[in-house]
C-alpha cells in the first residue's frame, strides 16, 4: 500500500473534545447499553441505571436500641433520686437486649446500667423514662418506598448496605462498556520475551486495560497486530463485532506504516486527526459502524494522555456518567518552563511543600518516558496561548497524589546521587506516610533553589579549587548571612565511566582530547562538570579540544547510559553509575557529597526523618553495595554557618 501525504490538524483541545462527544452523541454511539440486573453484593463500582427504592423499612419493627428493660414510660413517671420508684417484672416490664422487638404495650427502654435490682424480679429506678427513649422505631434508618440511591450513581461499598437494608437484593446497572484494545506494530513483543535490537515491549495496552477497568469499562485486549493494512482491517472488523469502543494503539502519526487514520477513514469516519497538545498530538478520533474508534498515539506518555483526554469521557458516557475533575492546587514554579505557542502542553511535575508554598518542579518531558508519569505528583497544563512560566510564577497543577502526601515530602533539589534513591526507599519503609522527591538540577541549581525557598535541602558536591574543600565557600557566596548546615551523606569516587574493558585505554584527562575519543559532559552548574573543568585547568588543557564537551546530560546515570549505548567513549561520573550498567571506571578523586540544609528546617521531620534513615545499618550496607561509596561521615554535620 502506498502512503499518501499525511497532514495532521492542530485542533484546540477543548474544541476536539467537545466536538467528538457531540458527534458521538448525535450518532447514538455513546448511549449507555441496555441495563442489566445484577446481585447487589456484586455491584460495587457499577453505575445504577435508575433510582433504587426501599421495599421494606429498616428497622421493620420497633426495636430496643440498648440492653435493659422495656417498660411503659407512664409507669416510670415520678421517679427521682429522692423518691425512687420500684417496678416488678411482668407483661409490661420485660428484659430486652439490643435489637429485640419491643414487647407489645411497651414504649420505652431503660438501660441496664440505670437499674438497681432489689430482688430477683424487682428493681428500682431514680429517674423517669421518656416515651420512645432507647427505641429504634420502624423506619428510623430506611422507610419503605423511600429512594435509597439515585440513578446514574457509582455504587460505593456503603451504598450496598443501604440497598440491602431496604430489602432489595438485585438492581439494574448499566453494562460495563466493552473496550477493545488493539496493539499494533511489527516491532512489538510480549512482556517477558527475549529482546533483540528494535524490539519494543508491548505494555501500553496493559496500561489501557487497567485504566478502562478503573473507569468502569470491560477491557478486551487483542494480540499484537503487525504493520499490515489487511491484517489490521481484519482485526478492526472483529473488534467492532465484539466491543462497544475500539482503541487502536500506535500507527497514528506520519510514518510509512502508520495506517490507523487511513483505515478508520476507509471503514467509517475520521473527525479529527491531530490535536494541538503535547504530548499526544497525533490522536485520531473516529467512528465506525456507529462505534467510537480512537487511534491512540504509540509513545507511552502520549498514549496515557490520549486515554485520559479522549477515551475516559467516552467510557464514562457509556455508563451514564462523566469523569470527575482532578483536584487542583496553586503551585509556585521552581524552574523556567518554556512551551511552544499554539500547543497545550502537559508537563509532569514533582510537588513539595516548602514553608507555606507548594513548589512544582518539572521532570522529563519526553513522550517516551513512562517514568515521568510514575514519578509525577501532578500535571501542569501550559495553555495553548502561553509560552510557559518563569520561576516564581504561580499556576494551577492537577494533582496526581494527595496534598497530604505532598505535605509529607522532603524536597531535595540539586545534584543527583544514587544514595538519595536508597534514602528515599528506606524513608518510605520506616515512615510509610513520608516520601522524598529529588529533582536533579546540579549542585549550583540546588543552592539557588534553597535561596528561593523551594527545597528543604540541596545535594551538593562543589569543589573549591583554592582550598580543596567542598561546598562551604559556595554556600557563603550564594547564601550570605543565611543560617545553613552541611550534613554529610557520602564520600564517593568520581572518575571516567568507560566501556567494558576500557577499549579506548582511557587513563586520565589527557586522553579526552584524543581525536578517537568522544566525551559526554554534565550540564553547567553540576559539581561533576566543575570537577572536570578543575582537572582540565590543572592539566593546562583547553576544553574546546574535547569532542563532545558541549554534549550535556543531567545525571550520572544518563552519562553512563550514553557510554553504554556507544554514543560516547567517556564521561565523568560516579563509580556506582558505571557499576549499575556494567561499565568500567577509571577513578580520579574521592569527593564529599553533602546535603545543605537551611537552619530553619534542620529540626523539622523533613530532615530528622532522613537522619533516622542514615543511622540504619541496612541503608548503609545497601549504599556501600552500589560501589565506590564511603559512609564514614554519613549523618554527621560537617559544617555550620556562624
Ligand atoms: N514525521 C513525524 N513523525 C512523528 C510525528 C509526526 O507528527 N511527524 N509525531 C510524533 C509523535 S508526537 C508521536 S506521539 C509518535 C506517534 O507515533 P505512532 O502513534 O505512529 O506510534 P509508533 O510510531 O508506532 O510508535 C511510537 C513509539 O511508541 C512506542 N509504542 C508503540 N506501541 C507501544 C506499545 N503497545 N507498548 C509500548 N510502547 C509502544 C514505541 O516506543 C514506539 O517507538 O510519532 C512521532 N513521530
Ligand atoms: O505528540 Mo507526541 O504525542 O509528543 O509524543
Amino acid at each position: 500500500m502506498v502512503k499518501r501525504d499525511v497532514y495532521l490538524s492542530d485542533r484546540p483541545l477543548e474544541e476536539a473534545q467537545a466536538d467528538y462527544i457531540q458527534l458521538l452523541q448525535q450518532a447514538g454511539a455513546i448511549n449507555p447499553g441496555r441495563p442489566e440486573l445484577i446481585e447487589v453484593e456484586k455491584a460495587a463500582g457499577r453505575i445504577t441505571a435508575g433510582p433504587v427504592y426501599a421495599k421494606v423499612s429498616s428497622p421493620h419493627y420497633n426495636a430496643s436500641a440498648m440492653d435493659g428493660v422495656a417498660v411503659r414510660a407512664v409507669d416510670t413517671f415520678g421517679a427521682s433520686e429522692n423518691c425512687p420508684k420500684r417496678l416488678k417484672m411482668g407483661e409490661l416490664v420485660r428484659m430486652v437486649d439490643t435489637g429485640d422487638p419491643l414487647p407489645p404495650g411497651c414504649d420505652s427502654v431503660i438501660m441496664i446500667e440505670d437499674i438497681h435490682f432489689v430482688a430477683e424480679d424487682e428493681f428500682e429506678i431514680t429517674s423517669a423514662a421518656s416515651p420512645w427513649q432507647h427505641v429504634r422505631v420502624i423506619g428510623e434508618d430506611v422507610v419503605a418506598t423511600e429512594m435509597i440511591i439515585p440513578g446514574n450513581h457509582r455504587l460505593r461499598p456503603v451504598d450496598l448496605g443501604g440497598i440491602l437494608a431496604g430489602g432489595v437484593t438485585e438492581i439494574y446497572v448499566y453494562p460495563r462498556p466493552r473496550v477493545a484494545l488493539l496493539p499494533t506494530g511489527s516491532e512489538l513483543v510480549q512482556p517477558g520475551a527475549g529482546l533483540k535490537e528494535g524490539d519494543i515491549i508491548e505494555y501500553n495496552t496493559r496500561v489501557f486495560a487497567a485504566l478502562v477497568d478503573e473507569w468502569g469499562g470491560l477491557p478486551i485486549r487483542y494480540d499484537i497486530t503487525v504493520d499490515d493494512y489487511g491484517l489490521l482491517k481484519e482485526r478492526l472488523k472483529s473488534a467492532l463485532d465484539e466491543a462497544d469502543v475500539v482503541l487502536i494503539n500506535a500507527g497514528s502519526s506520519a510514518g510509512r506504516e502508520d495506517y490507523t487514520a487511513e483505515l478508520i477513514a476507509e471503514m467509517g469516519e475520521v473527525f479529527t486527526h491531530g490535536v494541538a497538545i503535547k504530548p499526544g498530538k497525533p490522536v485520531i478520533l473516529g467512528l465506525v459502524n456507529g462505534k467510537p474508534v480512537v487511534g491512540v498515539p504509540g509513545y507511552p506518555v502520549s498514549a496515557v494522555l490520549g486515554m485520559e483526554l479522549f477515551v475516559k469521557p467516552v467510557v464514562y458516557r457509556k455508563i451514564g456518567s462523566v469523569p470527575p475533575a482532578r483536584p487542583l492546587a496553586d503551585c509556585v514554579m521552581s524552574r523556567k518552563i518554556v512551551s511552544p505557542m499554539g500547543v497545550e502542553e502537559f508537563v509532569r511535575v514533582k510537588l513539595g511543600r516548602v514553608g507555606d508554598k507548594f513548589i512544582a518542579t518539572p521532570i522529563s518531558r519526553g513522550a517516551g518516558v513512562i517514568m515521568s508519569m510514575i514519578r509525577a505528583d501532578g500535571m501542569l497544563r501550559v495553555p495553548r496561548l502561553s509560552e510557559g512560566y518563569n520561576p516564581g510564577d504561580v499556576a494551577p497543577v492537577e494533582l496526581m497524589r494527595s496534598l497530604e502526601e505532598v505535605r509529607e515530602t522532603t524536597v531535595v533539589i540539586g545534584s543527583h546521587d544514587m544514595a538519595l534513591d536508597v534514602l528515599a526507599n528506606y524513608l518510605r519503609k520506616i515512615h510509610p506516610g513520608a516520601s522524598l522527591s529529588s529533582a536533579h538540577v546540579g549542585s549550583l541549581g540546588g543552592l539557588s533553589a534553597l535561596k528561593r525557598g523551594e527545597a528543604h535541602c540541596a545535594g551538593t558536591h562543589l569543589l573549591d579549587e583554592e582550598t580543596g574543600d567542598y561546598n562551604v565557600s559556595y554556600i557563603k557566596r550564594l547564601l550570605p548571612g543565611r543560617s545553613m548546615v552541611l550534613l554529610n551523606l557520602v564520600y564517593r569516587e568520581q572518575g571516567f565511566i568507560v566501556a567494558k574493558g576500557n577499549p579506548k585505554g582511557i587513563t586520565g584527562v589527557r586522553d579526552l582530547i584524543r581525536p578517537d575519543v568522544g566525551y559526554v559532559n554534565r550540564q553547567r552548574g553540576a559539581g561533576t562538570r566543575i570537577l572536570l573543568d578543575y582537572k582540565l585547568k590543572e592539566a593546562g588543557m583547553d576544553p574546546g579540544l574535547i569532542s563532545g564537551y558541549q554534549r550535556e546530560e543531567y545525571t550520572h546515570m544518563a552519562v553512563a547510559a550514553a557510554v553504554a549505548s556507544g554514543s560516547a567513549d567517556a564521561g565523568m561520573g560516579i563509580r556506582a553509575a558505571a557499576k549499575a550498567l556494567d561499565l568500567d571506571f577509571v577513578g580520579v578523586v574521592e569527593e564529599r557529597y553533602d546535603l545543605c540544609i537551611p537552619g530553619e528546617f534542620r529540626d523539622l521531620p523533613y530532615i530528622t526523618r532522613l537522619l533516622e534513615v542514615m543511622e540504619l545499618p541496612e541503608f548503609r550496607e545497601e549504599v556501600r553495595s552500589l560501589g565506590g561509596y564511603d559512609l564514614r561521615d554519613c549523618g554527621k554535620i560537617v559544617w555550620e554557618s556562624e
